[in-house]
């Protein structure tokens, strides 16, 4: 359809419900941007995301509007008395465990500490007693941030009025306050004694697409001064996220994400890492010392010498990293969910979450991790020459003669020059996951899946699946990153998004694009636990998760008459794990399969699982794997959950039937007449 006639088909909607269309229009663009000019996103549930949103810019403006009145009040023009802390809090509190982030500055031995609990920072400056008024200026200006002190504290305040102060009222200096989504930005210098202090009043818009510009980390560079006049007619966040490098913002801390939003001018909840980081930021590039007054940073931007509030802070701090940045939801349905990315900058691409399922509470990490007990050694020395290709150079694929790396895959790479999973290869995959015959499972001599259960008598091994293995050219390899022959190492490059399943299965994965037969999507991460630790988890657990995430990394357990504790892997993405933790069960026909894949290390105890679409895949479809389960063995750790993949060849459904069926066969009562 025509992108003018899905627009005019948006606005018979919108008309119903009595909205202009020139007010419809900007929410349009927005939605469409995000979406990635994906209609579908916007048609679905009748339009109810553009509708959703809609409304929610309205009542957002509402409550802005309702801001000024009340500035507005002030004769004086001063900030109002009390700048809703409580608002602040309820918007910077993550759903999780609800940790707030805090952005203050506390007055510690007439120093000033600023504690930002979100990425762990810590600035001390000293100031005397004099300095710690800062005031702001510019004409044009209706919000403010600015420090306040008394007596034994120094707040940020934010606030609105059409001229900020030029000096802090005593009565409103113990007010903390830092909300806003809206305004423009300031950003005055003061300079006294030693200590140059800038105030920045702060226009918050919205953020805006992060990742594309190349100079920002140049910029970064700036001083404050050029920047501020770089940016003087720009919105504080446009400045800051224009100048901002990215790896600040996309780096280590997850806390320090930024994200796009909706709409300019969304309710906006001043997200972990969003307003505050920018504020922190501003505050901290604004705050200069001339002198040597200024108290050195160490290695991680964290003030020299320790104190008790930075231990608690860093608590909260890791607390706080496993937090989702919560967004809005428009509409009614406040229940609704959206993330924009719930990788928080981890992944080359951004995955977003809509949906009303509870929050998930996890980690996102892209890489396995060894939890505790697992042996996983990696090192250059082990792997030999035959198992790498050290005289390649640029893209093996390139070369007419298949070089090392190929050995696994009989003398063939298993990838396509367009970076698929080649044909043959793949179904053979699939045929013997589907339909294995006796000789494609292997039985250990000592299982480690009933070692664990029972120590002293193991039962025997129930068999595993043999698998095929792709093998990845690696660091002792000569070609480079773009070689054609490293496609799970690159990471993933689709668009996928983490959605709730109408079907009751809780979060699922779906992507937002077409995806051909043999495209790499995503591995599966998770903690690499030790089967034993597996089993003890789940012990404690006890069967009271609703969803479970683990995997058995068994496809090369055969080979070896026993293994150790410690060579007998798994991966857990319970606590700790990527979007593959979403991807729920389908019963033999799934759109993906889960194919080992050897990077690192030659020894196959440890190797990645990769996820590759099994046939083409249509946007918005989505994407299921068969986790393989056996739901008639009511004796394994984890009580299987009851199917509701609607796949034709249901295993569940089916043994449920058979069951059924036996259960009738022995009670039918006998006809009496007979
Ligand atoms: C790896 S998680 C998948 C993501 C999960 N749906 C969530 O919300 O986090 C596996 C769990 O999802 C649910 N699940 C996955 N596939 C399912 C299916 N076909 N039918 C019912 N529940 C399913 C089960 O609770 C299972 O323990």
């Amino acid at each position: 359809m025509a992108s003018n006639k899905k627009l005019s088909n948006a606005f018979k909607v919108t008309r119903a419900l009595d909205i202009p269309d020139d007010e419809v229009k900007p929410v349009l663009e927005e939605l469409l941007k995000v979406y990635d000019k994906s209609w579908e996103l916007i048609e679905a549930e009748e339009y109810r995301v553009l509708i959703d949103s809609y409304f929610e810019l309205k009542e957002s403006k509402g409550r802005d509007d309702q801001n000024d009145i009340h500035m507005k009040d002030d004769k004086y023009g001063r900030p109002p008395k009390k700048l809703c802390v409580e608002d602040k809090e309820d918007h910077v509190s993550s759903t999780r465990d609800k940790v707030n982030q805090n952005l203050s500055w506390v007055v510690d031995d007439n120093k000033f500490l600023m504690n930002d609990y979100a990425s762990e920072r810590h600035k001390k400056v000293h100031v005397k007693e004099k300095e710690k008024q800062m005031s702001s200026s510019g004409d044009k200006v209706n919000h403010s941030v600015a420090l306040a002190n008394d007596g034994d504290k120094v707040h940020m305040k934010n606030y609105i009025c059409e001229k900020p102060p030029k000096k802090l009222l005593p009565k409103e200096k113990n007010q903390l306050c830092f909300t806003s989504n809206k305004v423009s930005q300031n950003i005055a210098r003061v300079k006294d004694g030693d200590v140059e202090i800038t105030t920045s009043t702060v226009k918050f818009r919205g953020p805006r697409e992060l990742t594309s510009d190349p100079n920002r980390s140049k910029r970064s560079e700036l001083p404050v001064k050029q920047l501020f006049s770089k940016f003087k007619n720009s919105t504080a966040e446009t400045a800051l996220l224009e100048s901002y490098p990215k790896h600040k913002l996309y780096g280590n801390g997850p806390s320090l994400h930024l994200e796009k939003k909706t709409c300019n001018s969304y309710s906006r909840e001043p997200t972990v890492g969003g307003t505050e980081q920018i504020a922190n930021d501003l505050t901290k590039s604004a705050v200069k010392k001339v002198g040597d007054s200024l108290h050195s940073l160490g290695p991680n931007n964290e003030a020299s010498g320790s104190s008790n509030s930075n231990m608690a802070s860093r608590k909260k701090a890791l607390k706080f990293s496993n937090v989702p940045q919560k967004r809005f939801i428009p509409g009614e349905n406040r229940n609704k969910h959206w993330l924009s990315d719930i990788t928080k900058g981890t992944e080359n691409i951004k995955i977003s979450l809509v949906g009303n399922e509870e929050l998930p509470k996890f980690t996102y990490i892209p890489q396995n991790i060894v939890y505790q007990g697992a042996y996983v050694h990696i090192s250059l020395a082990r792997v030999s020459d035959m198992d790498c290709c050290s005289s390649c150079s640029g893209d093996c694929l390139s070369s007419s003669i298949p070089c090392a790396c190929t050995s696994e895959t009989g003398g063939e790479f298993a990838y396509t020059r367009e970076g698929l999973l080649k044909d043959g290869f793949l179904n053979t995959c699939i045929l013997m996951k589907h339909n294995p015959e006796d000789h494609h499972f292997v039985f250990c001599q000592e299982c480690p899946i009933e070692r664990a259960k029972n120590d002293y008598i193991p039962e025997d091994c129930k068999g595993h699946l043999v698998r095929k293995f792709i093998k990845e050219c690696w660091r002792k390899c000569g070609c480079d990153m773009t070689c054609g022959n490293r496609v799970v190492q690159r990471g993933i490059s689709c668009n996928l998004e983490v959605f709730s399943t109408a079907e009751r299965k809780g979060w699922g994965v779906r992507t937002l694009k077409d995806l051909p037969k043999g495209t790499f999507v995503c591995e599966y991460v998770g903690e690499i636990v030790t089967n034993m630790e597996l089993y003890e988890r789940n012990l404690k657990n006890n069967g009271s998760d609703k969803h479970t995430y683990p995997v058995t990394l068994d496809a090369d357990w055969g080979s070896e008459k026993v293994l150790k504790d410690e060579e007998a892997l798994c991966l857990d993405a319970t606590f700790s794990g990527n979007v593959a933790r979403f991807i729920n069960h389908r019963c033999e026909d799934a759109n993906l399969i889960d194919i080992p894949v050897e990077i690192e290390t030659p020894d196959r105890h440890y190797y990645h699982l990769a996820f590759f679409t099994a046939r083409k895949v249509n946007a918005l479809e989505e994407l299921t794997w068969d986790y393989g389960i056996d739901f008639s063995d009511h004796n394994h750790p984890i009580k299987a959950f009851s199917c509701l993949c609607g796949s034709a060849s249901c295993r569940d459904a089916k043994q449920k039937d058979d069951s059924r069926l036996s259960t009738r066969l022995i009670f039918v009562p006998s006809d009496p007449k007979k």
